[in-house]
């Protein structure tokens, strides 16, 4: 409990506090500690030395708590000047300009003209037209055929559905599919599944009454790993299951009382969407569960289960089940397989879903968009099929220096919403939650000079448009310090014309947050843009995103492919824009090259000054300036308001301090192009509002300074010639920045906890159901 103000009225006398005791036993260690102890109690050593915590356990040695700032709106915060709060020394200031020392882009690529981004493209996970093929040719019940036209609007199938479907309809041999984002891969194997089990429901009994009811047997289950993800396949499956109503489909995912969970698997379900913790549990725990019917099991998303470190709790689903189908084998029910036929999706074949291929599959076939051969052995397969950006998604670049990062995200931002309509759903993903954080304040917070704007506008301004949820700023009265909000109007990017809103989300809010703001967002149908961490890169079908921006570079090239694959979904237009500093960075443009599909358009370029002379003018510059002069100006706005605000300059040092953090851990792999050495850490500074020289820059508590990351470093075996097993070190440390877990002390260590605070907080805990 915060005692914080609770005064005890004890009179105390005016002695000192302490009664001055002859130390004279023990060893000489303890009688010193002892002498400090009386010295720092009356006041004398803290005026002359701080004990150090290597010589003292007593003091120092636990570290500062991290303070918690009030999530209230800063800007509503009281004035003041950063010197008024204890915490922090007085910053020496460093007022650099925006536009002197950048460096500029050295790479011939990056050079090279910006080529036009709007070349017509065949668009590669999109489906087929009607005329090529319709489900009925994929041996799909005209019943099952229609529902999908009618009530889902799903007239033809995508490539991997057309590869899929008959594989799996007519053969009962495990698969592996693998596409590229948003290709429909749910649908590819939710629909075979569902159509034999259908045709099951024609079988009678003796007496001429149908055989299957939802207590006939369990005869599917899907695995996920994440509620997120299970959420959402429940509910494309529900909407299938709809087309035969007397087959019932359900979930466990945790988030709910295990009771409630126990009372539907009693009341019997025939297909179930399951976290594989939370299934392993119910194995062990839940009698009224039985599998021995269990003829397909699906594991979507191979590499995040493995990622997540599931590989276990999947061994133990994987063992019951063949035991529980060798225990019933003596009275199968009629036309069910004689064997389970074991089902993984991935969009990568890496080492981590062979492994999880070894464990699950046997003889699997290896399905593909562009399979042929449906035979084609995946453990036999040669071909190393790639996971490419999705050919009708348009990328760019552009080469920002790191001064100019946030003015050019701003004018960026401002321009994409410049006219509305034009970009409906932005998402920008960032390294860090702390980032996120200081971000979403600077893109959210009232400019000085915002009335006068309105005044001068001859338009008249629109009302802002209000969403439903509860975050708006505007709209209601600042929420309490234990509610987090966010989501608020955007004045920075919202015009007289256009209004938009600006989310926030990351791993460290709450789980109900999370649900809510990604709810209040799929759901806005007003312009609006999320600011996130990867917690959103995957598997997540929100629907019509515009626009991409890695304002931070991925930690993997994987990862870049899941984070741009939430636009241009099943054969939609889309673009990404990724964020590079000159240098080493520029070295991303051939990875990017290499990622796009065949035929895709090439990779459009931008610069600084481009972005900026597009973005800009704000409307706020008076007329005469030029774009440096508005750049700045807006630049120095933030500058100024960050240092007002003493909760904003914690966030601000935070969000920057967290960024190196997450810098250092990009992939071993992709180092050589994102290089901590190479960062310029007071122009970075620049780029969260800080005018602090870097090295004075150390938010008590958690997060640590730039000097710290490099020791980090040190240890983890990172610095030249030294690298140890970094890649997963790194992404645990990253997801630990992400979670907001405290401070690991070793690369093991950090694993553990993360695996355990992930499957808390996502397999076991989250839901978002954005249906
Ligand atoms: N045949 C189809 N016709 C039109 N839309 C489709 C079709 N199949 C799927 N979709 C839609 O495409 C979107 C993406 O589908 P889905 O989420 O299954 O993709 P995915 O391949 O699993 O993507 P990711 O790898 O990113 O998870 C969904 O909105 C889905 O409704």
């Amino acid at each position: 409990m915060a005692d914080d103000g609770l005064l005890l009225n004890f009179s105390l006398g005016d002695g000192p506090l302490t009664t001055k005791s002859a130390i004279t036993g023990g060893p000489w260690r303890a009688r010193r500690r002892a002498q400090k102890v009386a010295a720092f109690s009356n006041g004398t050593l803290l005026s002359t030395q701080q004990p150090n915590s290597s010589e003292n356990p007593d003091f120092g040695s636990r570290p500062a708590k991290r303070i918690r700032v009030d999530d209230s709106r800063p800007h509503s915060s009281k004035r003041s000047s950063s010197s008024a709060n204890p915490t922090y020394e007085a910053p020496k200031q460093v007022v650099s300009s925006l536009f002197s020392f950048n460096p500029k882009a050295t790479s011939e690529a990056a050079k090279e003209p910006a080529q036009a981004e709007d070349e017509p493209v065949e668009p590669s996970n999109a489906p087929l037209t009607k005329e090529q093929l319709n489900f009925v040719n994929l041996d799909i019940s005209p019943s099952l055929a229609a529902h999908l036209t009618q009530k889902m609007n799903i007239s033809a199938p995508t490539a991997i559905q057309k590869a899929t479907i008959p594989q799996l309809i007519k053969e009962d041999a495990d698969a592996f599919i693998q596409a590229e984002t948003g290709s429909g891969k749910t649908l590819a194997y939710l629909l075979p599944i569902v159509q034999r089990i259908m045709q099951l429901s024609e079988l009678k009994d003796a007496n001429g009454k149908d055989l299957l009811h939802r207590d006939s047997g369990l005869f599917a289950i899907v695995l996920a790993p994440t509620r997120e993800l299970s959420k959402q396949i429940a509910v494309v499956l529900d909407n299938l299951l709809r087309a035969a109503h007397w087959l019932v489909g359900g979930t466990v995912i945790g988030g709910e009382k295990k009771k409630s969970e126990k009372a539907r698997l009693r009341k019997g379900l025939n297909i179930l969407v399951a976290t594989p913790g939370r299934l392993a549990d119910h194995l062990e725990h839940t009698e009224a569960l039985n599998v021995s019917n269990v003829r397909w099991l699906v594991l979507d998303e191979g590499d995040r289960l493995v990622e997540l470190g599931f590989e276990a709790d999947i061994k133990k689903i994987v063992s019951k089940l063949d035991f529980q189908m060798k225990k019933s084998s003596a009275n199968p029910i009629k036309g069910l397989p004689e064997k389970r036929v074991n089902i993984l999706c991935s969009a990568t074949m890496k080492m981590d879903v062979q492994r999880l291929g070894e464990i699950s599959l046997k003889d699997a076939v290896h399905i593909h968009a562009s399979t042929t051969d449906p035979t084609e052995n995946v453990n036999a397969t040669t071909d190393d099929t790639k996971f490419l950006a999705p050919a009708q998604l348009k990328q760019s670049y552009a080469i920002v220096p790191a001064k100019l990062r946030l003015v050019s995200l701003a004018a960026f931002l401002k321009r994409s919403f410049a006219r509305h309509g034009s970009v409906m759903k932005a998402i920008v993903f960032i390294s860090c939650a702390d980032s996120v954080d200081f971000h979403y304040e600077v893109f959210t917070r009232k400019e000085e000079s915002e009335d006068t704007e309105q005044k001068e506008s001859t338009e008249k301004p629109k009302t802002p448009k209000m969403s439903k949820f509860q975050g708006k700023a505007e709209r209601k009265p600042p929420a309490p310090p234990t509610e987090v909000t966010t989501s608020a109007i955007s004045p920075t990017v919202s015009s007289p014309t256009n209004t938009v809103t600006c989310y926030r989300l990351h791993g460290s809010f709450p789980q109900a947050t999370r649900t809510k703001t990604l709810q209040a967002f799929t759901k806005d149908t007003s312009p609006s843009f999320l600011l996130c961490t990867d917690v959103a890169s995957r598997g997540l079908d929100l629907p019509d995103i515009d626009v991409v921006i890695e304002y931070d570079p991925p930690f993997s090239k994987d990862e870049h492919l899941h984070r741009i694959g939430r636009t241009a979904r099943a054969g939609r237009n889309g673009r990404a824009m990724i964020f590079l500093l000159p240098g080493p960075e520029e070295g991303y443009i051939q990875v990017l090259d290499k990622l796009r599909s065949e035929g895709a358009a090439g990779l459009a370029r931008h610069t600084a000054d481009e972005l900026l002379k597009k973005g800009l003018p704000m409307p706020t510059a008076p007329d005469g300036k030029n774009v440096e002069d508005r750049a700045t100006e807006w630049q120095l706005g933030i500058e100024r308001w960050v240092l007002e605000h003493p909760g904003m300059l914690e966030a601000a040092r935070r969000g920057y301090q967290s960024h190196i953090r997450a810098y250092a851990t990009h992939v071993a792999a992709e180092r050589y192009m994102f290089n901590i050495k190479e960062l310029h850490l007071g122009h970075l500074a620049k780029a969260f509002g800080l005018r602090d020289k870097p090295g004075s820059i150390n938010v008590p508590g958690l997060r640590q300074s730039a000097g710290k990351v490099k020791t980090e470093r040190v240890r983890a075996g990172v610095e030249g010639g030294k690298r140890k097993r970094v890649d997963g070190a790194g992404r645990q440390a990253r997801d630990k920045a992400d979670l907001d877990l405290p401070g690991a002390v070793s690369a093991d260590d950090a694993a553990r906890r993360m695996r355990m605070k992930v499957k808390k907080m996502m397999g076991g805990a989250s839901e978002f159901n954005i249906a």
